[in-house]
């Protein structure tokens, strides 16, 4: 179980809630509202206060790269490094069917950076987010810029790794794909968290 007591940075107030294996969350609020300040704090991107643990071990108890191992994160914007896509998987081999999955050829892996379209990028990212085999997921509406067929691939392949155990965070700005997704709802606004009725 993640736990997180008076997690604060500037622009959020602090925020204490507990997320469970097997469980996914859908965030909601307003532009601006301070959503990915939330999910960056949690994966401890940015400087914050408070307390979050896994597990009962407290994330100060490890160092960045082995939090976020156990934490994953994919940003509304993904960050890539190396100038060929395949290079940023650690086993393209073990991603290729999800890759498939999404849609994507497998000769991806070869395509220069500069070539993948923002929602090929998402896609992409997502990808490498599932294949760390992270405990828990924080999503930052990763199907933004999707067509509705990969919506409901990755809101598919989503709720398989949720059945299996994985604990999600998932902003959406979509109504309809927050109750599609989630049992359980955050608000954020103005900088303020609270659970919110369905
Ligand atoms: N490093 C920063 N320092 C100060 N303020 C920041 C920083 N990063 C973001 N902000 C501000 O904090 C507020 C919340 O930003 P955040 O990105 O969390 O919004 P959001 O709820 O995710 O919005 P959206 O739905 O548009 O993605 C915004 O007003 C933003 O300008």
């Amino acid at each position: 179980m993640l736990v997180i007591s008076q997690l604060s940075r500037s622009g959020l107030a602090p925020a204490s809630f507990s997320l469970d294996y097997g469980e996914c969350v859908a965030v909601r609020g307003p532009s601006g509202a301070g959503k990915s300040l939330l999910l960056r704090s949690i994966v401890d991107l940015d400087p914050n206060s408070g307390e979050v643990s896994l597990d009962g071990v407290a994330r100060e108890a490890m160092d960045g790269p082995a939090w976020r191992r156990l934490v994953g994160y994919l940003p509304a914007e993904p960050g890539w490094w190396d100038d060929r896509v395949g290079r940023h998987f650690s086993d393209w081999a073990t991603a290729l069917p999800l890759v498939e999955r999404l849609g994507l050829p497998a000769d991806a892996g070869d395509w220069p950076l500069t070539r993948p379209s923002t929602g090929e990028r998402m896609r992409l990212a997502l990808v490498r987010a599932l294949t760390q085999s992270p405990k828990v997921l924080l999503l930052d509406e990763p199907t933004a810029a999707l067509d509705a067929a990969s919506v409901s691939v990755v809101e598919a392949m989503i709720a398989e790794r949720v059945r299996d155990g994985l604990a999600v965070l998932w902003v959406t700005h979509d109504a309809a794909q927050g109750e599609r997704v989630a049992r359980r709802f955050l608000r954020v606004e103005a900088g303020q968290v609270r659970e919110e009725a369905a």
